[in-house]
């Protein structure tokens, strides 16, 4: 077929359509849809995916094909599809779909090498180019009168490889590796033959006769003290060879210890069953395991993955971004061995792009990831389980908008596999969804090892303010952490801080420091005596005066981590006390070593944000304190109740999880607020129906669906008029019990200079409205595409923030 229908990166357009080029004659046996290439676009030469061929095209005089950029194709055909069905239900282009499945170096144009893979001659052609060399620019190939079929060829029979380079570092890895190239008897020739002086050539041939195994040369060199002209010589008198193997760099070469099924228990052998049953019937159903803390989902995965893996499939585990430490990855690891790639963000795009890889070329049969390793390109999926689906990080917050359980459950209908869905607290959606049947409900009540879960006591701050306590640890938590300490066991603190950092304020006139491009607080940050912009970075000195009254009384309000570590330092000195933001966790690995450190015992406190209450399991742990319950709740956002119920769920969690056992305390300034009263007596079936009730009346989901259309300019009239002219458009068309609302200026008004107006939409059943509003925002293309005004389209907000 001579046409290629291809999918150009113009992001900035809003082209969603497909463009047709000539396919040339060398390219017409190569070239596969799912390939990227770069063709010619107006002036530019641009990147783009091939997602079909035909063999005629409507459009006369077409351009050609580039360059292919693929040896065999990075998206298959249900990937193609997959993103086709992203883009419509996101409302976002095709383009940024099929990008967002792709890591980090496949997403640009990236220079490229061929590298010599072999010590046998090439071609004539081919010996001519490398002249002599290892490694090759393949622009000198291009330049070069060398056929593409040489180069195909080369490819297909080994002897030559293409290495991407992105920024020189992010490739793959090479080692050379040295073999015999000759049976023992003839190297024993050989070895008769050579001069006695020729120690070392010798020496290894020696070797190769007792060792005829591949051997790394870095290895031999070192072993025999030698050179590579050693190695060299005796490779031109054909006795040895060299061939370059590829290595993976293994980010998670930690030892795990190999474990094996547990004979489960009556509740996880009932939840499994119908989910085995899917996975032998090819059936897809959607299960929602919905289990307290410490009752045993994780064995079940594993069980439901083996069966997976015995029946030659694939499995797609997600789980949130911060709970993959390796405590939860050795689980996995420690089952299925080197059958497992773990994708996550801390990973280099280097270390991301390998993963991805052994994926691709089925090397393994089980990805461990964040959000986008829903998209990991495995052809003959089995299963597909999202763990904490409750999570907000499935949500994608960027172009395409799209939520993880989603995908997953398209895939799985594709793929004809089960998806399982895990949570103690799941989102109010799911279990909506379960109640109703769409879902298949299973519940695990008790924990495996039949403790209960810990007793939660709940502080009211107010009282310890009344009785003259104006610190930030209550009296009760005091006394608690001094007899926990007592006994040489280990206690982990939870600063909520979401929506409640550290801001400046005068005492005197009550001015707030706020960022001159964001309507915002700025954030004190004390290691440079900073204040900060979360939103644009915008930074500035510390004011020693206030700027509107001149008061020396500015100070520093809010409760940050490094606050509370200071304030504890001070109280319980001998403690040894661990932080964890996102300040000290910046850095690659510095999760996992503040974790080991604090299984080691070398402190006795962990003090962190969110990120310490998932996942974590340490034997030594029996106290857990809550600092603030309720700086979430007044948030904005309609589901702040449902998030702090949650995190308080998930935090209570950590405690007395083995021998010992454990307690939580609660500290809060709205003790009656149902989210922190239910959560402390762990009634999540109360919470529910409490909250849907709310949901009902307000006209939130699971009752209805959102939509949120954020239009910012950097004139204030100009996004006004635009989110008003949307709305107006809206009215006309969505049907009556739909709820258009807007303009209002968004929850931040201001960012980055621009100004930010929202149009919400609530709606039931309105199946057009998709393309309604890509209609409506088609209209402003112009206004957008001159890059003044910008419109975002969230078709399931997962905050309103
Ligand atoms: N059938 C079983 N018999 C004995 N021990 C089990 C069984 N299933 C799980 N366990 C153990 O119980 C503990 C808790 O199980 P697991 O971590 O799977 O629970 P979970 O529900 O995933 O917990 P969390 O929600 O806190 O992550 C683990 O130490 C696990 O090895
Ligand atoms: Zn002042
Ligand atoms: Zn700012």
């Amino acid at each position: 077929m001579r046409i290629a229908k291809v999918i150009v990166d113009v992001p900035a357009n809003s082209i969603n359509q497909t463009f047709d080029y000539l396919i040339p004659e060398k390219f017409l046996d190569i070239l596969k849809v799912g390939m990227r290439v770069t063709v010619p676009f107006g002036p530019r030469k641009i990147m783009g995916f091939v997602v079909g061929k035909a063999e005629e095209s409507t459009f006369k005089s077409l351009r050609e094909i580039e360059q292919v950029l693929d040896v065999t194709p990075v998206l298959t055909e249900e990937l193609l599809h997959l993103g086709e069905w992203v883009a419509k239900d996101t409302v976002s282009l095709y383009i940024t779909a099929l990008q967002a499945m792709l890591p980090q170096v496949l997403k640009a144009q990236y220079k490229k090498e061929l590298l010599r893979n072999t010590d046998a001659s090439l071609s004539q052609e081919l010996e001519h180019l490398f002249a002599g060399r290892d490694v090759i620019a393949y622009e000198e190939f291009e330049g070069a009168s060398v056929s593409y079929y040489q180069l195909q060829k080369a490819v297909q029979d080994g002897d030559l490889v293409v290495k991407y380079l992105v920024h020189s570092k992010i490739t793959k890895k090479y080692v050379t590796m040295v073999q015999p190239a000759r049976e023992g008897y003839l190297l024993e020739e050989a070895l008769q033959d050579l001069s006695k002086n020729a120690m070392k050539q010798r020496e290894l041939l020696g070797y190769f006769i007792e060792n005829p195994q591949p051997i790394e040369k870095k290895l031999l060199l070192k072993k025999f003290q030698t050179t590579s002209s050693t190695i060299r010589t005796l490779i031109d008198k054909s006795l040895i060879e060299t061939t370059q193997v590829e290595v993976y760099r293994d980010p998670h070469q930690q030892q795990f210890h190999k474990t094996t099924a547990l004979p489960l228990t009556e509740e996880q052998e009932q939840a499994i069953t119908p989910i085995k049953q899917n996975i032998a019937n090819d059936e897809h159903d959607v299960f929602l395991v919905h289990g307290v803390t410490g009752s045993g989902k994780t064995e079940l995965y594993l069980q439901a993955i083996q069966d997976v893996i015995m029946k030659g499939q694939e499995a797609i585990v997600l789980v949130p971004e911060i709970a993959l430490t390796p405590q939860m990855v050795n689980r996995f690891k420690g089952r299925f061995g080197s059958k497992v790639a773990v994708m996550h963000s801390a990973l280099s795009a280097g270390e991301k792009y390998d993963e991805w890889r052994r994926i691709h070329q089925k090397e393994v049969q089980v990805v461990v990831g964040a959000r986008s390793a829903i998209f990991a390109p495995f052809e003959n999926l089995g299963i597909i389980i999202i763990d904490e689906e409750h999570e907000a990080t499935y949500k994608q917050e960027d172009q395409p908008r799209y939520h993880a359980r989603d995908v997953a459950i398209q895939r799985g209908k594709t793929h004809h596999c089960p998806v399982v869905l895990g949570s103690a607290t799941p989102t109010l959606e799911s279990f909506a969804r379960a109640q109703k049947g769409v879902y298949k409900l299973a519940t695990l009540r008790k924990r495996t090892n039949d403790k209960e879960m810990p007793p939660v006591e709940i502080v009211d701050m107010r009282a310890e303010l009344h009785a003259g306590n104006r610190s930030m640890f209550s009296r009760t938590l005091m006394d608690k952490m001094e007899n926990c300490l007592s006994k040489g066991e280990q206690i982990v603190l939870l600063l909520n801080r979401r929506g409640y950092s550290t801001f400046v304020m005068c005492r005197d006139c009550g001015h707030v420091k706020e960022c001159p491009h964001c309507d915002i607080a700025l954030t004190y940050h004390k290691n440079f005596n900073h204040l900060k912009c979360h939103y644009c970075s915008y930074e500035e000195p510390m004011p020693t005066n206030c700027p509107e009254c001149n008061s020396d009384l500015i100070r520093y309000f809010g409760t940050g981590t490094q606050r509370v570590e200071e304030a504890l330092t001070k109280l319980l000195p001998e403690a040894g006390i661990i932080r964890m933001d996102v300040d000290t966790t910046r850095r690659k690995g510095s999760h996992e070593t503040l974790l080991r450190k604090f299984a080691n015992k070398e402190a006795s406190i962990l003090l962190g944000t969110q990120m310490i209450a998932k996942g974590l399991d340490f034997e030594n742990v029996t106290l857990v304190g809550v600092l603030t319950a309720d700086s979430m709740l007044h948030l904005p956002d309609f589901r702040s109740s449902e998030k702090t119920f949650q995190l308080l769920t998930q935090v209570s969690g950590r405690a007395g999880r083995h021998e010992l056992t454990g307690e939580v305390i609660v500290q809060t300034y709205t003790p009656d607020h149902y989210s922190i009263e239910l959560a402390s007596e762990y009634d999540f079936e109360g919470f529910y129906k409490k909250e849907m009730a709310t949901r009902k009346t307000f006209q939130y989901p699971p009752f209805f669906f959102l939509a949120l259309i954020t239009v910012s300019h950097t004139n204030k009239v100009t996004a006004v008029q635009t989110t008003n002219h949307i709305v107006q458009q809206l009215l006309q068309h969505v049907s009556n019990n739909t709820v258009v609302l807007g303009p209002s200026p968004s929850p931040v008004p201001r960012i980055k200079d621009r100004y930010r107006y929202q149009c919400m939409i609530k709606y039931k059943n309105e199946p057009q409205l998709r393309d309604m509003i890509s209609s409506i925002t088609e209209q402003f293309k112009e206004a957008t595409q001159k890059g003044d005004l910008l419109i975002t389209v969230d078709m399931q907000p997962h905050h309103l923030m």
